[in-house]
């Protein structure tokens, strides 16, 4: 059966890394190596930390690149007395059109619940910015074979309470956390069979149209010489892509191969 059209989303989450200055140069590398033909088949995302937001905005909108941009986090809630916490509204003012809600480390490092990543995507729904909310299961799972089961459970608790609507705006991501930074990408077979199951399991609450519509990427270990085998399976609809998104000329090559690229030199 022929993959059913939804334009590949490369998403780079650049974690805590570059200055302002560094996170400039690196949009200016990425924006040169793509053409119009790449921009017409794939969207193109990037997540600086909070403290390039900025200056990513100026450039991009300045020289009217086609590329956007968004956030790794934000708060659950929309102003107050909440020190060190980034708002909803204050990123959508900035212009971020995504922002990441699950992801493992914030899970893993900051202890944040299925409950907090529920009120965090709501949050940004609130403010118009789209979610993806990240799913994925640690090696122990894995091998104890558990993993579907695991991911389906972080992706019903994220989704809790949510309008159909609400869900309809919902980008998914698929990251074995074994495969975040290790190298040890997944198989594209183990990959698929992930995001099929999350696309069935969206199926089942929200009918086969939202989930036909909704884009799941994979995240860990995406490179240039493997997101072409990985964007090639029927539910993999882009990539969730960190360390190699540091690099433009890796960045680019993954947002070529999900373009179906490289239209010529
Ligand atoms: O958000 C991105 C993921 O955590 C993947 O990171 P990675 O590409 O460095 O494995």
């Amino acid at each position: 059966m022929a993959k059913p059209v939804r334009k590949p989303l490369i998403a780079g989450n650049w974690k805590m890394n570059l200055s302002h200055l560094e996170a400039i140069a690196l949009v200016q590398k990425i924006a040169f190596s793509l053409k119009p033909q790449h921009y017409d088949a794939v969207d193109v995302t990037v997540l600086p930390a909070f403290t390039s937001i900025r200056s990513v905005q100026s450039l991009i909108d300045g020289d009217k690149l086609r590329l956007s941009y968004g956030a790794q986090d934000l708060s659950p809630h929309a102003s107050g007395a909440y020190t060190g916490d980034v708002s909803g509204p204050m990123l959508a003012k900035l212009g971020c059109s995504f922002v990441t809600v699950g992801h493992s480390e914030r899970r893993q490092y900051h202890e944040e619940s299925d409950e907090l990543v529920n009120r965090k995507l709501r949050a940004a729904l609130t403010c118009g910015m789209t979610p993806i909310l990240c799913v994925g299961e640690g090696i122990d799972v894995r091998e104890a074979g558990d993993h579907v089961e695991h991911c389906s459970t972080q992706l019903s608790e994220g989704l809790s309470g949510l309008s159909e609507e609400q869900v309809d705006q919902v980008v998914l991501a698929y990251e074995p956390i074994w495969a975040i930074g290790t190298g040890k990408v997944a198989t594209p077979a183990d990959a698929q069979e992930v995001c099929r199951a999350l696309r069935s399991a969206l199926s089942e609450r929200h009918g086969a149209d939202l989930a036909n519509r909704t884009r799941i990427l994979y995240g860990g270990s995406v490179k240039a010489n493997n997101a072409g085998d990985l964007l090639a399976q029927p539910d993999l609809d882009g990539a969730l892509v960190g360390g190699a998104s540091l690099d433009a000329t890796e960045f680019a090559g993954i947002c070529v191969a999900a373009a179906g690229g490289p239209f010529g030199g």
